[in-house]
């Protein structure tokens, strides 16, 4: 099952920066793990926003939020998922 998923970093001004830092590097390693494991197959950078529009290709929406929900920004995302479906008019394999 694939997803569109919008991902929005606001993470707090106050932040100690040591924690930030620390976050987004493991935010990076699980990133790296999932695409690794062809879960989370598409990462852009939404152009001059804190922010990312990515695919995640799961088994169920359970499967979908406990990654999302067990990523280590998540205190700070806001997200927006979207179901994808196969468009009659696709090319295969695209
Ligand atoms: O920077 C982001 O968009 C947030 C998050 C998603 C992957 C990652 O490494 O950080």
């Amino acid at each position: 099952m694939l997803f569109h998923v919008r991902m929005r970093v606001h993470l707090p001004h106050d932040l100690d920066p040591a924690v930030a830092e620390d976050l987004k590097s493991r935010e990076k390693a699980r990133a790296h793990e999932l695409q690794r494991a062809g879960t989370w197959r598409h990462l852009w950078r939404v152009a001059g926003c804190y922010a990312n529009i990515s695919i995640f290709d799961v088994d169920s929406h359970e499967q979908l939020h406990d990654i999302l929900s067990g990523l280590p920004l998540f205190p700070y995302l806001d997200i927006d998922v979207t179901p994808l479906a196969r468009h009659p008019s696709a090319l295969p394999d695209t």
